[in-house]
């Protein structure tokens, strides 16, 4: 089957992404699409640039509405940003037919009602998972994964830049304005970094979510908006002090009088999770009836992060708009007749590394047969702690943390210190993940 054609207007920080990833892994996205996806048209102010980042694969104009008019694009992804033209490229691209994938908050969050009315009448679709909580899929949780529920309350870490201003400051002691400019440097930061700071984009999420967890128009007219630009250094200490942390959350809660949507720093105990999401990581807690609560977790902002959400909005638009039996999403992601045949790796290949214990003898030599036995099979080691011996202890334990190494060599190594006659106990291994 042909490929879906995709136009796209706007190619900066999340449209160069969204080019780039797309390209990077066509075929793994065609198995799963059942089709392949193909940006064929890209309209950007900067047609240098654009030509730049797609290197003659595709059609670069300067006016989105050539993309719109084109009768071949289906879909059409608007990555420009803010109120005014990006308003008016999505109602026309409704008007002409063509499914819409967008990551502005700003727009949906204030004019969301009437572009989900238009695209309701026209009969196509208006994705936009990018727009909250950048790569995380909190939209296809909520809308999807959680449909059983009713759901109590909503918190998140909404908000890249303000997380990572907060983790910067409190972390490397960064004045406020330095540690906005490295987010805006490191593409976190909105085109007005107002909207970030307080704490408008965190409020435009949390619209969002609100609207989907509880069957409310988008009203971002309604939400409590305040940021973090007038936090002071001190609070963010005494807090700690006291076993907290202070993070930007947007909250929206059902309660018996009605809905809470708000935006505003709040003390978190620092034992919690989301007390621990630093830099420009989000975090989004949900609490369903039936489920309880459940976490999400992962980048909310950055070019590929971003970009990673709007392709998989594409994903899901190419699959409903093929609309054949065939094409529904697969029970197994892939495409039934795409399966592949690539190998689950044995135990004995799979690279990891380990916490070692053993119990030696408390005798000189002890040591370095162990670290010998571990250099001459090539694993390094990362950190050592030896207890002290007790008194008139002959024995101690001895604990490694190796860096990673195939487990077939680990276990050969294993097999080697446990034959040394210091070794005097079964050694204990346990894997280790950085899990980063
Ligand atoms: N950057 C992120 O991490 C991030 C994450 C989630 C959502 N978003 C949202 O994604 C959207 C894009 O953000 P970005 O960071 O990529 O912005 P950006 O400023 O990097 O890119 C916008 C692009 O649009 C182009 N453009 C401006 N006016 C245009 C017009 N009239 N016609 C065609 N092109 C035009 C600009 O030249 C630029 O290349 C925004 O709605 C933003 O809120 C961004
Ligand atoms: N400016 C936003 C981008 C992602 O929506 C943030 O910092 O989270
Ligand atoms: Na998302």
């Amino acid at each position: 089957m042909k490929a879906i054609q995709v136009g796209l207007l706007g190619i900066g920080t999340v449209g160069s992404g969204v080019f780039k990833v797309l390209q990077r892994n066509q075929e793994e996205i065609k198995r799963r699409a059942g089709r392949g996806i193909e940006i064929t048209m890209v309209a950007d102010l900067d047609t240098a640039r654009a030509e730049a980042i797609t290197g003659g694969k595709a059609k670069v104009v300067k006016d989105g509405r050539e993309v719109i008019a084109n009768p071949d694009i289906d879909i059409v992804i608007e990555l420009i940003g803010g109120y005014g033209i990006a308003r008016e490229m999505v109602m026309s691209a409704i008007a002409a037919g063509k499914h819409v994938v967008t990551a502005n908050k700003a727009l949906l969050a204030v004019h969301g009602t009437e572009i989900f009315e238009a695209a309701h009448k026209k009969g196509v679709m208006v994705a936009f998972e990018a727009a909250v909580a950048g790569g995380i899929p909190i939209i296809k949780a909520l809308r999807e994964g959680l449909t059983a529920n009713s759901i109590q309350w909503i918190a998140g870490i909404i908000n890249g830049t303000t997380n990572f201003i907060l983790s910067e400051m409190r972390d490397k002691g960064l004045d406020f304005d330095v540690a906005l400019k490295d987010a805006q440097r490191l593409g976190y930061a909105e085109a007005d970094p107002t909207f970030d700071i307080e704490g408008v984009d965190a409020a435009h999420k949390a619209t969002i979510m609100s609207a989907i967890a509880f069957g409310i128009p988008v009203q971002f007219d309604k939400a409590y908006v305040e940021g973090i630009t007038k936090l002071a250094a001190q609070d963010i200490k005494y807090a700690e002090q006291l076993g907290y942390r202070i993070k930007l959350l947007g909250i929206t809660k059902r309660t018996p009088t009605g809905i809470e949507l708000r935006v505003h720093p709040s003390l978190v105990p620092a034992k919690r999770l989301i007390a621990n999401v630093e830099g420009a990581m989000n975090a989004v807690v949900v609490q369903g009836d039936a489920v309880g609560t459940t976490l999400y977790y992962g980048k909310g902002a950055g070019s590929e992060p971003t970009a990673s959400a709007v392709i998989a909005d594409l994903v899901d638009i190419t699959r409903l708009h093929t609309a054949d039996a065939a094409h529904r999403v697969p029970h197994l992601a892939f495409q039934p007749d795409q399966m592949s045949s690539e190998k689950v790796l044995p135990m004995s290949d799979v690279v990891t590394s380990y916490y070692l214990r053993m119990r030696v003898a408390d005798e000189a030599g002890v040591l370095a047969k162990v670290t010998g036995i571990l250099a001459a099979a090539g694993i390094s080691i990362d950190a050592m702690l030896q207890r002290e011996a007790g008194e008139g202890e002959k024995q101690t334990d001895l604990i490694l943390l190796t860096h990673s190494v195939r487990e077939g060599t680990m276990n050969e190594a294993i097999a080697q210190m446990q034959g040394l006659p210091t070794v005097l106990a079964p050694i204990t291994r346990i894997r280790k993940e950085e899990l980063a």
